[in-house]
């Protein structure tokens, strides 16, 4: 069976300036320690106008904390005002790219289209993407919440080749536990990201699979990582809110002592 390093990556969302984003990731840095870097990767998403500052401090002191964005461009360049792309952020040594969080689907009509060129647009220049994919409420009361994010996965991975794939990280989001402080229950959470996993051995082979990390999200905090981390298939957690407060995030990421 393939070992998954836990990931532990705290999405900012649109809080925190660079002068804050500095003084953070410096409290999370002096809070960190080898050994939780050894068990679990841990990595910040912070806006845009925060990651060359990111970058100096994780350079400049040899952190282990990885950094990436929360979207891309799709396109390599050009006429696309406002946005990032990926050769921008490879420039800033991002390691991560989040890629159709229910945020962008929802506010910004990103579909699966988008979200499979921005996929692509990840690999094209190094970057991991963190597909996120996950049911609104009433697809969850409809009973079809499998479904619903299994054709998310479907969309995001298509024609994308296996040597890529095998990188992937999926989070698997709820949009109804996101932020409502209301969460999955772990089995909720191992349902669907069993069946995201099964879904990859189908989509490309099970070695593949057993491989690929699969994150939960969704109103994750200290006082329940644990459970969910405790499921089989999920692999770490993309955490908004809590990852605000580095004391908080410091102890999800040490979610084996809670
Ligand atoms: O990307 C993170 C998720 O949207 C979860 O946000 P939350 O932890 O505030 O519920």
């Amino acid at each position: 069976m393939a070992t998954r390093t836990p990931l532990m990556a705290g999405n900012w969302k649109m809080n925190l300036n660079h002068l804050e984003a500095i003084a953070h990731v410096q409290k999370l840095a002096f809070a960190l320690t080898d050994k939780d870097y050894t068990e679990v990767e841990v990595a910040v998403l912070p806006p845009f106008t925060d990651l060359r500052s990111v970058q100096t401090l994780v350079d400049g002191d040899k952190l282990k904390i990885k950094y990436g964005a929360q979207d891309i461009s799709a396109h390599d360049s050009g006429a696309y005002t406002g946005e990032v792309s990926g050769p921008m952020l490879a420039k800033l040594n991002c390691a991560y790219a989040v890629v159709g969080h229910s945020e962008r689907r929802q506010y910004h009509g990103e579909n699966e289209e988008i979200c499979n060129a921005k996929v692509k647009a990840a690999y094209r220049h190094g970057l991991t993407p963190i597909l996120c994919v996950g049911e609104p409420l009433e697809v969850r009361k409809a009973g079809s919440h499998v479904a619903h994010t299994l054709a998310q996965l479907d969309g995001g991975l298509k024609d994308v080749p296996a040597e890529q794939a095998a990188s992937i990280v999926i989070a698997y989001e709820p949009v109804w536990a996101i932020g409502t402080g209301e969460v999955a229950t772990p089995e909720d959470a191992q349902e669907v990201c069993g069946a995201i996993r099964a879904r990859l051995a189908e989509l490309y082979d099970a070695d593949l699979a057993a491989g690929v990390r699969i994150q939960y999200g969704g109103s994750v905090k200290s006082g329940n990582v644990a459970a969910i981390m405790a499921q089989p298939d999920v692999d770490g957690a993309l955490v908004g809110g809590a990852a605000l407060d580095a004391d908080e995030f410091v102890k999800i990421v040490r979610f084996r002592d809670q």
